[in-house]
């Protein structure tokens, strides 16, 4: 017997007959520590069960509806730039015109079409329907539908004419619904498509100013999982873009009548470029991502706001388990900030009124 061999049976003989069982706790935890990994490493192995093939945009039909204006235009051009042929879906035509003409300029082949269509995607659904078969008639059978057409109006509650809540839920929840209505059928016989929903982080939680605007907006996201769930089987895809306060025409007009509370409120999360959102979203329309968000607080809202929402990757569902706790944490302490603005403004109101009235 070695010298060697004679230390390791000494030790083991020592183990034996005084505490083998110490070393029990670290062995346990190996073992567990040898199941999670393994559990992950199975989980990666299915991932591509679970993850959609992306969509090619080169030569597909992608139709945006506020396709003339702001996040809709810049997303029509973004699709441009990756060879899709667009119908852009607007009211006024002299804007469709004007975005057409710019959604040409991101040409990348000479055969790419840009069609304009003029409807109110919240009326009248036979319209709808028929402006759809016609956008189809000519540049094909739609592979991607961006619903973009909305509105918002950011207005204190009892301020709100009773007749806001009715319209901003027919423009951003019905007039997404039609457009929806009008492509699927060709996309569940194709067995192929894209949806996008353009929600907002204000789809996500219920701020200050947003009474009217938000519960359209949160309707998208209920419409969206069920429809999803409907949809998987045909290979079709459906993401909710969260996007924050993004500088297009839209914005600049609901800042009009925007309280300050909701001003000071939003401004945790800054304000984005369309270009930017534009180039997000379409990634995560094109991947299949049930949930698109924009910058570090949108990626900590849609963790948080994941509820039953599907998941489309193992990262994601990973990310989503060890970061909830966290997030939710953090978000204690934006909402205590939230509320204490909005109490400070109702203070500063309230004793400027006091001096109004001394006065
Ligand atoms: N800008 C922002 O801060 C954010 C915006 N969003 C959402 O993104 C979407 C686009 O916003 P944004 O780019 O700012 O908006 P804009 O006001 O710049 O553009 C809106 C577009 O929708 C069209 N549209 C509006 N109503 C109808 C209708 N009834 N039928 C057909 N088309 C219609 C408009 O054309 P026309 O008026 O000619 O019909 C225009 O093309 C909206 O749904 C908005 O809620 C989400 C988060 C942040
Ligand atoms: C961990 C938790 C993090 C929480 C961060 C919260 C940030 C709140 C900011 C909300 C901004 C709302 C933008 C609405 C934009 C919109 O839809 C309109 N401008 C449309 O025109």
């Amino acid at each position: 017997m070695s010298a060697e061999e004679g230390l390791s049976s000494a030790i083991s003989d020592w183990l034996i007959i005084n505490s083998w069982w110490l070393l029990l706790p670290f062995v346990m935890l190996l073992v567990v520590a040898a199941f999670i990994v393994a559990f992950v490493l199975l989980l990666y192995m299915i991932s591509p069960l679970i993850s959609p093939k992306p969509l090619k945009l080169n030569g597909a039909h992608v139709v945006v509806t506020g396709g003339s204006s702001g996040i809709g235009k810049c997303i029509a051009m973004e699709c441009y730039r990756q060879g899709a042929f667009i119908t852009l879906v607007a009211r006024d035509e002299s804007k469709l015109v004007q975005a057409k003409k710019e959604v040409e300029k991101c040409a990348i082949n000479d055969k790419q079409v840009v069609l304009c269509i003029s409807v109110d995607v919240s009326k009248d659904y036979s319209q709808v329907e028929s402006v759809i078969k016609q956008a189809q008639e000519k540049l094909g059978p739609v592979d991607m539908l961006v619903n973009c057409a909305g509105t918002a109006v950011s207005e204190k509650f009892e301020q709100l004419e009773v007749d806001r809540f009715r319209k901003l839920m027919e423009v951003n929840y019905l007039g997404s619904v039609y457009p929806t209505r009008a492509v699927i059928t060709t996309m569940k016989e194709r067995r192929m498509g894209r949806i996008m929903f353009v929600s907002s982080q204000a789809g996500q939680i219920g701020l200050f100013g947003y009474t009217a605007y938000s519960p359209s907006k949160f309707a998208l996201r209920g419409l969206a999982e069920s429809l999803q769930m409907e949809m998987k089987p045909y290979n079709i895809y459906v993401t909710v873009a969260y996007p924050p306060d993004t500088d297009t025409p839209g914005l600049a007009e609901e800042n009009k009548t925007k309280p300050l509370e909701t001003k000071m409120i939003s401004e945790t999360s800054g304000v984005c470029q369309p270009e930017q959102v534009a180039k997000i979203v379409v990634k995560d329309a094109v991947q299949g991502n049930f949930t698109s968000s924009v910058g570090p607080d949108g990626y900590m809202l849609a963790a948080l706001t994941c509820g039953m929402s599907p998941v489309t990757s193992i990262t994601e569902g990973l990310q989503q388990i060890v970061t909830m706790g966290l997030f939710r944490t953090i978000a204690l302490f934006y909402l205590g900030s939230f509320d204490s603005i909005v109490r400070r403004c109702m203070i500063q109101r309230e004793q400027s009124k006091a001096v109004d009235k001394s006065e």
